[in-house]
């Protein structure tokens, strides 16, 4: 086990590159199941959420190869092998195994998603949306079984607004006999990407990135190569970043537009931001910055993913800012970790109250999940002296080679492995 060490108050300068969607990646990874011949997916990040991935389709009869950050999967000698626990556990987006395999298989047994634990994260949509498809669902000892005669279109109208509802449906119904319409359906970058490399693939979809998907079910669908988005998230971290230590800070490999929302709140607090086609210049060296309300939204709102990391940056900001989370109803597990490192927040309800500014200083701190962990290392770019962050299986899952990008632009950040007594108290606490 290891943790992260900040030296904080470096000024930050350079140019980061933006690695691929881990959003997009962990749906176009399961979406290969449903081809009959080898799909190549280039540009995907170095993160864990992806080799479990890999792992988990080869543990169905896939052939995975991963180098250089492409990955190629041969899906035909794949079965429908039942993954009740284990790996599954270990993320949220094995959840997209169960359309995958519904798809191709007509069957399919998948435990329950892990992830980060921001609340209640139920599935219900999802299930909704296959059962409309006509498959048959049970829920036994926290894995889920499901099972169709046949699969045929429907129209389904989700009940919440669900990036993974709204993906998973996707992948059942390109296969399914007959028209497939989601109605209310999420928006986000992502769901274009899946519906990009499904219609490489053969699918027939219309209308992802607007909240009316019309899928047309085929008969077959072949390989192909697709070249993955970027990660707003991941940039937007940056951004955030650059915003809080850096001189100047250039985002690169990054499309402007996914980010428009966070663009104008920076702006709002009197940031300099100039954009182009796939660049994000962060000018910093401002003496005072608005404190500024966000309410996180689906998309093209302010994304919840950014919210934890935009909550570091709000300290530095003078007055009151209020973070609001229509997302998610427990994504403030960050806050008594910034508390501890002097933050002036506190929580009612579904917001967090920042006051600032305040200088942070440097703390022993935990990451509870993958954005508060980019909290913390916001955070600890930010204060004077040492930040040490454990829980850094929960950064992995999400950010692609975190410190060499850091470095690169002016930052002190390195891993040390925990001590024995590190390693028991982390374990008692
Ligand atoms: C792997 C992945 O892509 N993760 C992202 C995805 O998560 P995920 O796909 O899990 O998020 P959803 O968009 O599904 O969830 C949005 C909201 O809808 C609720 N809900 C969702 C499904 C359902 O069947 N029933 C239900 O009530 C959730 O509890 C949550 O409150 O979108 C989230 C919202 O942008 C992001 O924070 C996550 O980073
Ligand atoms: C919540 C997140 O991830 P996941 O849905 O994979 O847990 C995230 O990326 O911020």
């Amino acid at each position: 086990m290891e943790k992260l060490k900040v030296a904080g108050g470096d000024l930050l300068k350079g140019t980061v590159s933006i690695s691929g969607a881990k959003n997009s990646a962990v749906a176009l990874i399961p979406a290969t199941i449903l081809a009959e011949s080898p799909v190549t997916i280039e540009g995907l990040p170095n993160i864990s959420d992806v080799n479990i991935l890999g792992d988990l389709l080869e543990e169905i009869g896939g052939k995975v190869e991963l180098k250089n950050n492409e990955m190629v999967v041969d899906p035909s000698s794949m079965i429908s092998m039942p993954l009740p626990n284990g790996k599954v556990k270990k993320l949220r987006a094995s959840y997209y195994l169960m359309g995958a395999m519904l798809g191709r298989f007509k069957k399919a047994v998948i435990g329950l998603p892990g992830g980060c634990h921001l609340g209640p994260r139920p599935i219900d949509q999802h299930i909704k949306g296959f059962e409309a498809l006509g498959a048959q669902i049970t829920n036994e000892q926290g894995a889920i079984y499901l099972r169709a005669d046949e699969l045929k279109g429907a129209r389904i109208y989700l009940d919440v607004v669900s990036v993974g509802a709204t993906i998973n449906i996707m992948l059942a119904a390109v296969l399914a006999k007959g028209r497939t319409i989601i109605e209310n359906a999420a928006k986000e970058p992502e769901i274009i990407d899946v519906a990009t490399l499904l219609t490489s693939m053969g699918a027939k979809i219309k209308g992802a990135g607007t909240d009316v998907i019309r899928i047309d079910g085929v008969e077959k669908l072949h390989g192909c190569r697709h070249s993955i988005i970027p990660d707003r998230i991941e940039a937007g971290t940056y951004m955030i970043i650059g915003a809080a230590m850096g001189k100047e800070v250039m985002i690169d490999n990054v499309i402007p537009l996914h980010l428009e929302s966070l663009i104008a709140k920076l702006r709002e607090m009197g940031m300099h931001i100039e954009t182009s086609n796939d660049q994000i210049l962060i000018v910093g060296g401002q003496k005072e910055l608005k404190a500024v309300d966000i309410k996180t939204l689906v998309y093209p709102g302010f994304p919840t993913d950014l919210q934890q990391p935009f909550t570091s940056f709000l300290t530095r900001a003078t007055g009151t800012s209020v973070v609001t989370d229509t997302i998610y109803s427990a994504r403030f597990k960050h806050i008594d970790e910034l508390r501890r490192m002097g933050a002036s927040i506190k929580v009612e309800g579904r917001s967090a109250i920042v006051s600032g500014p305040t200088k942070l200083q440097g703390a022993k701190v935990k990451a509870s999940d993958l954005r508060a962990g980019a909290a913390l290392v916001c955070a600890g770019l930010m204060a004077d002296g040492i930040t040490e962050i454990t829980g850094l299986e929960h950064i992995d899952r999400g950010y692609s080679q975190l410190e060499e990008k850091l470095t690169g632009l002016g930052a002190t950040i390195w891993r040390e492995k925990l001590t024995e007594k590190e390693i028991e108290q982390l374990q008692n606490s």
